[in-house]
């Protein structure tokens, strides 16, 4: 495992937008890699190895990095096994070896305004993840102090993909839904840097396209496809942009583990590899039935 890299927050560099425009043109992909490391699931090989988080992460992100337009490390994977100084290394492996390759970092933070700056430096500065998700629930003071990093994603919890997001977001608030409230202040009043996006459930097509129609062209990360059973074509057709673009669908288990049973680690890497290309060209093939023309080209995707 390599040290991780010092925090770059004084250096120049290109916004996590445009960086996922990039990608998603260059690898013709919407497909987001989602890094949930859960050791009772990794290959023999790497049983009893301190660095296994950091490992298997490693051989599945160098299997994909050419088939996603973003990988999303989720942090209770890593904290939970006190992995943190992995997490840490992962990215910068990220960064170092597929550079140009945008890394959210799945947190789901949410806080009173001097506390979000603290999660705010643990996202940007320790771990130099390039967007971060957070819980929008504690308002837009809760949400300003990630956005003092103009360069970087502020990804906000809109309509999620568990059939419980329904308590609460699908509440009425004067006339609306909350997870609609959500998405128009993210695109009307909250975005005045350009650097939000929002989660929307591949589960819930009817309202990945609410939220398209409330919001432009903003980013949709897109979780729910694979181990959740969400429809890859209802998801394509409802989020995409004019352009065919402007989503990131996350499939997490489904890749890393589609290797299951296999003993060593190149084995995992092999079939995630297959299971992610299979992803990104089922993403594709809906772009293109949609007759919405050729894959993303620019900014706004
Ligand atoms: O913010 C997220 O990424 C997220 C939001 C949501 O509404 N639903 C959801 O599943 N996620 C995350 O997306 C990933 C889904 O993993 P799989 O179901 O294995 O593809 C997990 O890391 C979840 O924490």
């Amino acid at each position: 495992m390599t040290t991780p890299l010092a925090p770059d927050h004084a250096a120049p560099r290109r916004t996590f937008i445009e960086q996922l425009s990039t990608a998603w043109a260059t690898r013709d992909s919407l497909l987001c890699v989602g890094l949930d490391p859960d050791p009772a699931r990794f290959p023999a090989e790497l049983a009893g190895r301190p660095d296994a988080i950091f490992e298997f992460c490693k051989g599945i992100v160098d299997a994909t990095a050419d088939l996603a337009c973003a990988f999303k490390p989720q942090i209770a994977y890593f904290a939970a096994h006190r992995a943190e100084e992995q997490l840490e290394a992962l990215i910068a492996h990220i960064h170092t070896r597929h550079p140009g390759t945008p890394v959210i970092l799945d947190a789901k933070r949410g806080d009173i305004g001097s506390t979000a700056e603290q999660y705010a430096i643990e996202a940007f500065e320790r771990f130099a993840a390039d967007a971060v998700t957070v819980n929008p629930y504690m308002g837009r003071d809760s949400v300003e102090p990630y956005l003092a990093w103009p360069e970087r994603g502020v990804i906000l919890l809109c309509r999620t993909s568990n059939a419980g997001g329904s308590d609460l977001q699908f509440l009425d608030v004067g006339g609306e839904r909350l997870f609609e409230r959500v998405a128009r202040l993210a695109a009307e009043q909250w975005n005045s840097t350009g650097q939000l996006a929002l989660v929307v459930g591949a589960t819930f097509p009817a309202e990945i396209a609410r939220v398209r129609t409330l919001v432009g062209d903003m980013p949709l990360l897109v979780p729910g496809i694979g181990a959740q059973g969400g429809d890859i074509e209802a998801t394509v057709l409802a989020g995409q942009t004019a352009v065919g673009g402007g989503l990131m669908i996350n499939s997490s288990r489904a890749i890393l583990y589609a290797g299951k049973g296999r003993a060593s680690l190149a084995e995992y890497a092999a079939a995630a590899r297959t299971a992610a290309q299979a992803t990104r060209d089922a993403i594709n093939q809906f772009r293109q039935l949609c007759g919405q023309g050729a894959p993303a080209t620019g900014a706004s995707a």
